[in-house]
């Protein structure tokens, strides 16, 4: 379990109100939560707290079952980014889901983490909140614990439920615009750099490379980004896909060429946002016209850049 305190460390005698949850693209439904603790929190003077996990409860399971993964919207490094910038909160509780968690029944799960280690008194969630072992914890057993619960009514935008399942059918077909409606900004992903094969460099390309640890990606293709590095922005293309011409495609990647930038960035953290789709990644027949396609790109990146200012 990790604990990062934003603020300074709890007054004697505050009361601690939290949420829970996955929060994978911190949506706008997630958001109008957090301002809803942050509201509530600030009314009885606690500590507000948002508690959520490394991989997620979903990904535990489906690497246990040996199945793919369900593609992220964004990874730890950037909830935690968006959260702390927010100023909406006290503390972020990264659960660290595993094999003797997930046997964890409601009770157990709520009396060793919400009470003992945690000492939550209230918690907010939506209707929909489930917990424990095979999910069959609810509202109920944290109200028969004493815990002061309120309910999140559903956030809706155009008419529909936002939700993070809603967000990976609409990057399922690239729907980027509409992603930004619901997301209420860019998808964003956060990573230190780390070192490829140099191979793009050899064709005058060079890239950087985002360490995912595991993580697939809700995005698919090439696109046109942003990318943060050491609070100065720069232009770039991006692959994000498992590079089948030069792989066997089982290591997802997510790989950007900085647009007329050529220095030295390994180690670094890097933030790339994702501005437009391209096209899909494609297997070619050899190097040369993967980086003839790889040069077009670049040209096409360049082209929306000039559009776009
Ligand atoms: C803009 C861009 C587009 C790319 N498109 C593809 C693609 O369609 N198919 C593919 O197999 N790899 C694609 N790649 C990944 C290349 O295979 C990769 O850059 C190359 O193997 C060199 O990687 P390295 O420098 O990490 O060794 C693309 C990379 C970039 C930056
Ligand atoms: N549209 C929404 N309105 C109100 N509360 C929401 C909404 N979406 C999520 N929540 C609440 O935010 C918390 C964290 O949600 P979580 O990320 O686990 O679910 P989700 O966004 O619905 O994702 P999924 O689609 O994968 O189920 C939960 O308490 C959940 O009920």
């Amino acid at each position: 379990m990790l604990r990062l305190k934003i603020t300074e460390a709890k007054q004697k005698q505050q009361k601690t109100i939290a949420t829970i949850g996955n929060f994978d693209g911190m949506h706008r439904g997630h958001w109008q939560l957090i301002e809803k603790l942050n509201a509530v929190a600030k009314a009885e003077n606690a500590r507000s707290m948002v508690i959520t996990f490394d991989t997620l409860p979903h990904e535990y399971f489906a690497d246990q079952s040996g199945t793919i993964r369900t593609p992220r919207i964004s990874l730890l490094r950037d909830k935690v980014m968006i959260l702390a910038e927010s100023k909406l909160i006290d503390e972020i509780v990264v659960l660290h889901f595993n094999a003797s968690m997930a046997k964890l029944s409601p009770d157990e799960f709520i009396e060793d983490y919400l009470e003992e280690k945690l000492k939550i008194d209230q918690m907010i969630v939506g209707h929909d909140f489930r917990f424990g072992a095979k999910a069959r914890g609810t509202i109920a057993d944290l109200i028969r614990h004493g815990i002061v619960t309120d309910e999140f009514t559903e956030v809706k935008h155009n008419q529909i439920r936002v939700s993070s399942s809603l967000i990976r059918e609409l990057a399922s077909e690239q729907q980027l615009g509409l992603i930004r409606d619901y997301l209420g900004r860019n998808i964003r992903y956060s990573s230190r750099i780390v070192r490829g094969n140099q191979l793009a460099r050899k064709f005058g390309m060079p890239t950087i490379n985002l360490n995912l640890c595991k993580i697939r990606p809700v995005l698919w293709g090439i696109y046109v980004s942003y990318v943060y590095i050491d609070g100065v922005r720069y232009n770039g293309v991006t692959n994000i896909g498992k590079n089948p011409t030069v792989s066997e495609g089982k290591v997802y990647k997510i790989e950007t060429h900085l647009l007329d930038v050529n220095t030295d960035l390994y180690g670094k953290i890097a933030t790339v946002e994702i501005l437009e789709y391209l096209r899909p990644e494609l297997k070619f027949d050899d190097l040369d016209t993967l980086f003839k396609q790889m040069y077009k790109d670049m040209d096409d990146a360049r082209d929306f850049f000039v559009r776009a200012n």
